[in-house]
């Protein structure tokens, strides 16, 4: 019997497959896994025994960074959000939904801003100006004119990254780019026919030694999390330091007076958008609270 440790990259029917220094192991899981909350799911690092005929037993998962249930994927180190200058025009709320998300999870945003070569590239940069103060990378890129494709390379290297952005932004052409494989975004986790049931297969991708994509599309489609409306705010650092010059000490920021984050988005320090999309998010958590009263 020989002890291993890996990560799982993929995990169907049962059977996970985990990469280790001797190669990709079949495994399956103890029978306790069974009967505990934490089942084992790609992007965990698992312990396991391997027998003499080479199949192997994950015995243990490591203490996780983070977890998604849908798409079922954990330990993801980089969110790259990908929007195009335009065809299709950026979708600011969506963007800042998907900064929540990667926030509340512990999980490093690159906002990358795709078809540079469509626009002047001051254009570009009045997007990415939006998010100089809001805690995330931003890259121009063009699949077209090959610009911002090497920093980006060089931003994941090593890392275990997951693209989101709405259909027609370019997410297959960056991949495509950055991998040398075809990858189809909006469909590359396979759909397996098991009679009647699709399963959906999420798989860790390793396109270079220890870089990993995340195969799977479901990320576009996540809800915001749930956390009290009053801490929302808290997730907008270029919040932060305005609060300070809110006359009230529980102030939501919204309808108050003397309150130093709307003073500084009348004065042009806060961009309206980013304003815009916490109201939009309050009102969501606040229904959300209510709902559940
Ligand atoms: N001008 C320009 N067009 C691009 C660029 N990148 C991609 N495109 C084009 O935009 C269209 C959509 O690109 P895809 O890579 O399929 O976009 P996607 O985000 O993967 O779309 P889904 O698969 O629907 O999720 C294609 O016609 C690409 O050729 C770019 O940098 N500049
Ligand atoms: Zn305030």
């Amino acid at each position: 019997m020989l002890t291993k440790n890996g990560t799982i990259i993929k995990g169907i029917g049962g059977f996970y497959y985990v990469k280790t220094d001797i190669g990709i192991i079949e495994c399956r899981a103890r029978g306790k896994f069974r009967n505990e909350a934490k089942v084992p799911t790609v992007g965990d690092f698992a312990d396991i025994d391997i027998d003499e005929n080479g199949s192997g037993t994950v015995k243990k998962i490591g203490k996780r960074k983070n977890f998604f249930v849908r798409p079922p994927i954990s330990n993801i180190d980089t969110l790259v959000l990908v929007a195009a200058v335009k065809n299709p025009n950026p979708d600011l709320l969506f963007i800042d939904k998907m900064l929540l998300i990667a926030k509340n999870n512990g999980v490093e945003a690159i906002l990358c801003i795709n078809k540079s070569d469509l626009c002047d590239s001051a254009d570009a940069e009045k997007i990415c100006k939006i998010y100089e103060n809001a805690d995330v990378k931003t890259i121009v890129t063009s699949t077209l004119s090959n610009v911002g494709i090497d920093e980006l390379k060089g931003l994941i290297n090593k890392k275990v990254t997951a693209f989101a952005g709405f259909s027609g932004v370019g997410k297959s052409s960056i991949l495509k780019k950055l991998t040398g494989l075809d990858l189809q975004t909006g469909n590359i986790s396979k759909k397996l026919s098991r009679g009647k049931h699709t399963t959906r297969c999420v798989e860790l991708l390793e396109y270079a030694d220890g870089s990993y994509l995340a195969d799977t599309p479901g990320f576009s489609m996540l809800d915001l999390p749930k956390f009290p409306s009053e801490e929302l705010w808290r997730y907008y650092p270029e919040f932060l330091s305005y609060a300070d010059g809110c006359k009230f000490s529980d102030c939501r920021h919204l309808n108050e007076r003397d309150c130093g984050i709307k003073n500084a988005v009348e004065n042009g320090e806060i961009p309206p958008s980013r304003y815009e999309s916490y109201r939009v998010f309050y009102e969501y958590l606040k229904q959300k609270e209510n709902e559940y009263k």
